[in-house]
């Protein structure tokens, strides 16, 4: 794992996206430039600032979205990851819908982590068993979850599925899971960990996984063969 240091938020993502760039400029198979989002709230300042600055200076056409996680909630609920994204996203910039590979938090969680689990494996090129993102951008939680994996929820760091369902902690609140064995197939990951509050996080998960940090966001930084975390120095 490599951290980059800046001095702002909007800093952070600026040399994020660059990365995202060159990762779509070095892409020369002819093939679409298949992308993993994250919802919460530094997914949203992510597409406000790529709104504003980016908007000419990425090949949008070219690339397919799909999702790291969702929140069981239809596509109108403010709390869905889909919701914030076509929102800030994919109306101000036109993105056509069938660029769009949401998962479908309205639909009984079970079946739809079956049915998003065929369709990346349809869609998607693969590493040996298992698809292959062009570029995964990875959320961490203040708690050190990442995806929708929670430091309750482990085993679906080495699930075999694809796609699982998870609980949050605290609401309850049913989830869509991209599971351990997928986000760490060989995709790159780039993480944006913002704000001040994830600071004490971040300082445990350079100690890296082990028994006594067994969060699973140090577990995914640990076993990751490339992962970028994007952070600000407080
Ligand atoms: O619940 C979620 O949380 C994480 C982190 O979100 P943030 O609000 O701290 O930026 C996010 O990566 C994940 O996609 C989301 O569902």
């Amino acid at each position: 794992m490599k951290i980059e240091n800046f001095k702002t938020d909007k800093e952070a993502l600026q040399a994020m996206t660059s990365c995202l760039i060159g990762y779509m400029e070095r892409k020369t198979d002819g093939h679409p430039f298949n992308l993993a989002l994250s919802g919460g709230e530094t997914a949203k300042k992510m597409f406000a600032l790529w709104v504003e600055e980016y908007k000419e200076r990425i090949d949008w056409d070219n690339i397919r979205f799909f999702w790291v996680d969702e929140r069981c909630v239809p596509p109108t609920d403010p709390d869905s990851n889909y919701g914030h994204a076509n929102e800030l996203l994919f109306k101000p910039l036109h993105i056509p819908e069938d660029h769009v590979h949401r998962i479908h938090g309205e639909v009984e969680p079970g079946t739809e982590a079956m049915r998003y689990s065929r369709i990346v494996k349809e869609y998607l090129p693969r590493h040996g068993q298992l698809p292959y993102f062009d570029c995964i951008i990875l959320g961490i939680g203040g708690d050190a979850h990442t995806a929708s994996i929670f430091p309750d929820t482990l085993p679906l760091l080495t699930d075999s599925r694809n796609y699982a369902v998870s609980q949050h902690p605290g609401t309850s609140q049913f989830r869509i899971t991209m599971t351990g064995p997928l986000i760490l197939n060989d995709s790159p990951l780039l993480v944006p960990v913002l704000g001040a509050g994830k600071q004490e996080m971040l300082e445990e998960l350079k100690k890296g996984y082990s028994p006594t940090n067994p969060t699973p966001a140090a577990y995914i930084l640990t076993h990751a063969v490339e992962a970028v975390v994007y952070t600000t120095t407080v």
